[in-house]
């Protein structure tokens, strides 16, 4: 897992009981389940519109910007569960590993 993803999941794992005056995240589990994933549901849709636009002008800079906002979000709404992005990234090894892609491509 990347060096971003696991400083950032541990620094969310401490929000979970910081004060919610002082951090973003806090606040969000302060307001509970329903507004992180207003949240998500919020960025979700913000990529849905930047991908468009990319598709339009050519220019990637707020897929990007909007995926890391739609990635942070739930990596919230994850921790709220104990789980985090070792738990995203497993599901996905394993999915590589059953489709024998992986095999495929050193051929
Ligand atoms: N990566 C992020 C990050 N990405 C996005 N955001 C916040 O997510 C929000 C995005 O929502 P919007 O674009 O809708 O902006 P908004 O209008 O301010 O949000 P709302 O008032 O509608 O909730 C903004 O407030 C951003 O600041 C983030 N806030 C925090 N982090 C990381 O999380 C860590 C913990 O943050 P704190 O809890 O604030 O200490 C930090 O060290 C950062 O690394």
């Amino acid at each position: 897992m990347s060096d971003v993803l696991t400083q950032l999941s541990t620094v969310l794992e401490a929000r979970k009981a910081a004060d919610p005056d002082s951090s973003y995240v806090a606040s969000l589990h302060a307001k509970g389940l329903n507004k992180i994933l207003e949240k998500v549901g919020e960025e979700c849709t913000e990529t849905l519109i930047a991908a468009k636009d990319a598709e339009r002008s050519g220019k990637t800079d707020e897929v990007i910007y909007e995926t890391a906002d739609l990635w942070f979000h739930t990596l919230v709404m994850l921790s709220r569960f104990g789980l985090g992005p070792d738990d995203i990234l497993e599901e996905l090894g394993r999915r590589f590993d059953l489709s024998g892609l992986d095999e495929k491509a050193a051929r």
